[in-house]
């Protein structure tokens, strides 16, 4: 899969605030490109990883760069950060990047996070040592969605913490690099069943819960939404795509959780959260919990029992 990098000149003073929108609109990472950090870091010696692409540039010019993929969602997100970046009157470029390219940077940018309570996201090629009580996520998530920073991802796993316990099965709709899924099986859900339409985020999923050795746990499928899983029942669905998707899957995710059962919908602009809300609703779903981070709602609803 292909990526689009959406580059944006920043002034010092504005960094974090474009940073901030491309992570809301959700960029897979956000990378700050500022020369004058990195000579700071040169001067005091740091052990810091320095992407080579600074050094053609200027002090003084900060190049704030966010990585978007190719999926169903990239159209939507763009018509969000048009007018975004415009409000900051910041100039931006994009520009088509081949896979090698973002995994390059990305990594160099991705260290240990803790998430929710208890959980703690560890690239694969990090050494972490886990604390107790601490459940460590072990990712590489190559070039699928879901490194556990995005708040999108971060809300789901914070919610998960408080909803799998006594789960038996659950399915991640939209599982990108598992991580969800991971993140079920090693709270304790008996079966999980990852599902995503990229076939690319199949196979990752299905490392990723190889390599936190919860394979017999995880079964990742490729299916569009629950097409490939009739007849099942969930105890819990995730599913943290968009607000369309989400809006789409409202009444297949009622049929397929048992009673009693719970979703939790992520991925959810604010703008688009009472259309969430009514679709859901009107699929015969109660609503139980909200979280907002930035722009993002994450919802949980439930099954009468
Ligand atoms: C925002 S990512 C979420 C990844 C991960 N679950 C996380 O929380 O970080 C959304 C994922 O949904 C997948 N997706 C989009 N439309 C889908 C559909 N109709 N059926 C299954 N998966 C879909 C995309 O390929 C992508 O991997």
């Amino acid at each position: 899969m292909d990526w689009l990098e959406v580059a944006v000149a920043s002034p010092v003073e504005l960094v974090e605030a474009v940073a901030n929108v491309l992570n809301e609109i959700g960029s897979g990472g956000v990378v700050i490109e500022d020369p004058a950090l990195i000579m700071n870091l040169i001067a005091e010696g740091s052990n810091e990883t320095i992407a080579p692409t600074l050094k053609p540039l200027q002090v003084g010019q900060v190049v704030v760069k966010g990585y978007f993929c190719h999926d169903i969602s990239l159209q939507q997100r763009l018509e969000h950060l048009s007018p975004r970046l415009s409000e900051l009157s910041v100039s931006w470029q994009t520009r088509e990047v081949r896979e090698q390219d973002w995994a390059t940077a990305w990594q160099a940018y991705y260290r240990p996070t803790r998430v929710g309570k208890h959980i703690v996201v560890k690239p694969s090629w990090e050494d972490y040592i886990a604390r107790e009580g601490e459940t460590v996520i072990e990712l590489d998530p190559g070039m699928a969605f879901g490194c556990g920073t995005h708040a999108t991802t971060a809300m789901c796993l914070a919610l998960l913490e408080e909803l799998v316990l006594g789960c038996s099965v659950v399915y991640d709709i939209g599982t990108g690099s598992g991580i969800l899924a991971v993140a079920a099986a090693l709270l304790g859900a008996r079966e999980v069943i990852a599902v995503d339409i990229d076939e690319l985020a199949v196979r990752t999923a299905r490392d990723n819960a190889e390599r936190n050795g919860v394979s017999d746990q995880v079964s990742a499928v490729q299916g569009d939404l629950l097409d490939n899983l009739a007849g099942g029942q969930a105890d819990l669905i995730v599913a943290n795509i968009i607000a369309d998707v989400i809006i789409q899957l409202a009444p297949d995710a009622a049929a397929a959780l048992k009673p009693g059962g719970k979703l939790v919908a992520s991925g959810i602009i604010i703008d688009r959260a009472d259309e969430v809300r009514r679709a859901l609703g009107d699929a015969g779903l109660a609503p139980k919990q909200e979280m907002t981070e930035g722009e993002w709602v994450a919802m949980v609803y439930q099954k009468e029992s």
